[in-house]
């Protein structure tokens, strides 16, 4: 660090300790919104962090937002979100920061090295879900509110922090409504903490990509038939599912439903200036990855099919048999899961609209007596901020007091869901601050955040409180 006199980054390290071992408690709680039977989880995550909040000196409300209904007509209730607040002096900018405590999936069967819930210390990195995404950021900034309140918090500081992030956001855009008035009345900039840098040196984001997810269902029995004695009679409905999920994008990754590239914003002659000085590697991404061929072979190229033009990827089949071994069984109803992440100035309800035409007329052309349901279950839309705004110029001179370099200003290829919303509903500026890596992995095996991300990123969030006032 440059400044390591300053006594507020000498209490940042004097506790890493203790951050360390907060994250391993925070780590070890199973929060996966994704699977009902962990809901549990996800709401004694919520009340976690709230006791934490509450302990650091903050003031909390929890926002019910009533229940989850699925389509089998089961209904959960969804987490609480946490409305907090640090100081309310009308003198001062509010800066409200959001994040989420809910993760992705995760078991050692998938190919991890250790239990993805019990935190592992190796070489300078923390392992374990969540460390990264979301929980170790979330963790790196109430740790950076703490320790700046020692100090005196020169701004006032609100948190918005959800449990459902990971699946879209259920019921939030709403709530940010509700709370126009209210919570979000005095807000004047939202911080998103919750995004990786592009290389070791700090990023700041002013874009990410949106998500429309698909299930197409196809059923063709009423139950999963032997192969033996049905192989031969029946029309496959895992068949029908392949040819759909085989016929959605070329092997270059150019996606094949007519008209989604059409509302593609424009790349202009000043948008690729941004690109040339940003530090990235193919090499190291090779490295990290085990890809050896990307589909695009220089920086830029591959930038800008991360960050601003749409992509497909196939997730996965439900119902199909996926196990170890080698059973002989014709699935009855299977469900294949795509996603298209989409960029300025694509709109979810065209893209589903496009998709779902698309769809039924290639299954019409293939004849099957099956039946085939398209349906959009994420429409999360893309967000492109300005650049120059005063939260931005505020970062910028935090990542140069802590790091002494130049921050690099970057997008991200994954969706914030609600980032748009917040611009849209309550007109206030958004900037993603994340202290992530570039290789920690999020929803992936392995997934890690470094000890050095975790607590000079927890100097950058107190940095970031202390420059805001200025600009
Ligand atoms: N850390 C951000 C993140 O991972 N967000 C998810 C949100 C999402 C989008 N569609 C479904 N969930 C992401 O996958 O980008
Ligand atoms: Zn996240
Ligand atoms: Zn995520």
């Amino acid at each position: 660090s440059p400044t390591p006199d300053d006594p507020l980054f000498k209490h940042i390290d004097d506790h890493q300790h203790e951050y360390i071992q907060r994250l391993k408690d925070w780590v070890a709680i199973e929060s996966d919104s994704s699977d009902p039977s962990k809901r549990d989880q996800v709401l004694h995550m919520m009340q976690v962090t709230k006791d934490y909040i509450l302990q650091i000196g903050g003031t909390v409300e929890m926002a019910e937002l009533g229940e989850q209904e699925y389509s089998s007509g089961k209904k959960l209730p969804l987490p609480p979100v946490i409305l907090a607040e640090f100081g309310n002096d009308t003198n001062k900018p509010t800066v409200c920061f959001y994040g989420h405590m809910d993760v992705q999936p995760a078991k050692k069967a998938d190919g991890w090295k250790t239990d993805p819930y019990v935190l592992e210390e190796k070489d300078g990195n923390l392992y374990g879900r969540g460390t990264s995404d979301d929980k170790g950021q979330i963790l790196a900034l109430l740790h950076a509110v703490e320790s700046a309140k020692k100090f005196g918090l020169p701004v006032n500081v609100k948190l918005f922090i959800e449990g459902m992030e990971e699946v879209g956001s259920n019921g939030l855009e709403q709530l940010v409504e509700d709370k126009k008035d209210t919570f979000f009345s005095n807000v004047d900039y939202i911080v998103v903490t919750d995004t990786p840098w592009l290389s070791t040196k700090p990023g700041i984001t002013y874009g990410a990509r949106g998500n429309c997810y698909f299930f197409i269902e196809v059923e063709g029995a009423r139950r999963d038939l032997h192969s033996g004695g049905f192989g031969g009679t029946v029309y496959e409905a895992m068949s029908d599912l392949v040819y759909l999920l085989g016929v959605l994008a070329d092997v270059n990754g150019k996606i094949l439903i007519p008209g989604i590239y059409d509302d593609v914003l424009p790349l202009n002659e000043q948008e690729k200036d941004l690109y040339k000085d940003l530090v990235f590697d193919l090499k190291d991404l090779k490295r990290d990855t085990g890809v050896n061929t990307f589909l695009h072979n220089t920086k830029e190229e591959l930038l800008m099919h991360r960050w601003r033009f749409p992509s497909l990827s196939i997730h996965g089949i439900e119902g199909a048999f996926s196990g170890s071994g080698t059973k002989t069984v014709i699935p009855a109803k299977v469900i294949g899961k795509f996603s298209i992440r989409q960029v300025p100035n694509m709109n979810p309800s065209v893209v589903e609209k496009q998709v779902s035409d698309y769809l039924e007329s290639k299954f019409a052309e293939r004849k099957s007596p099956n039946k085939m349901k398209v349906s959009m279950v994420i429409g999360a839309q893309p967000w492109l901020a300005n650049m120059s705004e005063p939260q931005y110029l505020a970062a910028q001179k935090a990542v140069k007091r802590v790091f002494n370099v130049d921050a690099d200003m970057i997008r991200a290829g994954g969706t914030i869901p609600i980032a748009k919303n917040f611009e849209d509903v309550l007109g206030k500026g958004v900037m993603l601050l994340g202290v992530g890596g570039p290789d920690d992995a999020p929803h992936g095996q392995n997934e890690k955040i470094s000890v050095y991300n975790y607590i000079e990123g927890t100097k950058l969030y107190a940095s970031f409180l202390k420059e805001l006032p200025s600009f």
